[in-house]
């Protein structure tokens, strides 16, 4: 589907931080004119300003998009501020976590067509990887046209349901706080094997985005990509018996990580 809706009808953009800014980004850069644009944002950055996108004017009467980027806690003050577009020919796309579609048709009206998406920041270099489902309003091209606009910061995957998206955000929408995690925590454990912090935290940062390159563009699964690091009776071995401990390992700690990041997606929902 192409974004050409976008261009001829508009889209309205609700908050404008740091997901908000590199979604636009991505839809500016796939060739979509700033003119396009309705973007309202309290605090805009020099750069929103910078794109001559319609900033905190008013907003047309039938955009063919209308996107919420603020934050869940932020949503039940700032949606009514769009309510008048519902049940209408409009597109809502929400990436917010927790707010449910049932909790969107409430303010918006069940006749509305409703995209939830789950991005993450690596969007914000195009690299990004959303999950998205849609209400029965949006049928299949609602759901296409929620892709296409992912589909501008990275790739898209279409879930069975919501029932899905707290896991989506557990997993690939926090994803990437886990990993930089990683990062600090791979750095610190070279200082204590006698590094300074610099080399530590250098060589833990191109390991990271190496490896994570290396997954990206190799065909070969992660399982064998680890096994390509891992001599036999070498050094790697003794360190995945560590990290692959049943009790204490990596798989351990992050079943609970990934559970307690989609607890609270649940409990934002409620
Ligand atoms: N940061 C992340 O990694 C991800 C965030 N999300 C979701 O994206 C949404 C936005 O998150 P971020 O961009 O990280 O937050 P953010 O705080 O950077 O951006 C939210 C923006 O909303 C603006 N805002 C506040 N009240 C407003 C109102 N009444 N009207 C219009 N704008 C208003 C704020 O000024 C702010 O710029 C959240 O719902 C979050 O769950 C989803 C996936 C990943
Ligand atoms: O932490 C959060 O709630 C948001 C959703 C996924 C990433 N950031």
């Amino acid at each position: 589907m192409s974004l050409e809706i976008v261009a001829r009808e508009g889209l309205v953009l609700l908050g404008c931080g740091k997901m908000g800014s590199a979604l636009l980004a991505g839809w500016l850069k796939a060739g979509l004119p700033a003119s396009s644009f309705w973007v309202i944002e309290p605090n805009p950055s020099d750069w929103l300003q910078s794109t001559g996108v319609h900033l905190n004017e008013g907003v047309p009467q039938a955009p063919g998009v209308a996107v919420l980027a603020v934050k869940p806690q932020m949503m039940g003050a700032a949606l009514p501020a769009l309510q008048a577009l519902g049940n209408g020919r409009t597109l809502f796309l929400s990436i917010a976590a927790g707010t449910t579609i049932a909790a969107f048709e409430e303010v918006l009206g069940n006749r509305t067509p409703l995209v939830r998406a789950m991005p993450n920041t690596p969007a914000m270099v195009g690299r990004g990887i959303s999950g998205i489902c849609a209400n029965a309003s949006a049928g299949a091209a609602g759901l296409a046209l929620g892709q296409a606009l992912m589909e501008a910061v990275g790739q898209v995957v279409t879930l069975d349901g919501e029932h899905q998206i707290d896991a989506v955000t557990a997993l690939s929408g926090g994803g990437p706080a886990y990993v930089f995690h990683l990062i600090e925590a791979m750095a610190q454990a070279g200082v204590a094997q006698g590094l300074s912090e610099e080399v530590a935290m250098q060589l833990a940062r191109a390991t990271v985005c190496g490896a994570g390159e290396l997954a990206y563009r190799s065909p070969e699964s992660a399982a064998q990509l680890r096994i390509n690091v891992t001599s036999p009776g070498g050094t790697t071995a003794e360190g995945l018996k560590v990290l692959m401990n049943p009790d204490s390992g990596f798989p351990a700690l992050l079943t609970r990580a990934v559970k307690a990041a989609a607890d609270r997606g649940r409990e934002l929902g409620k």
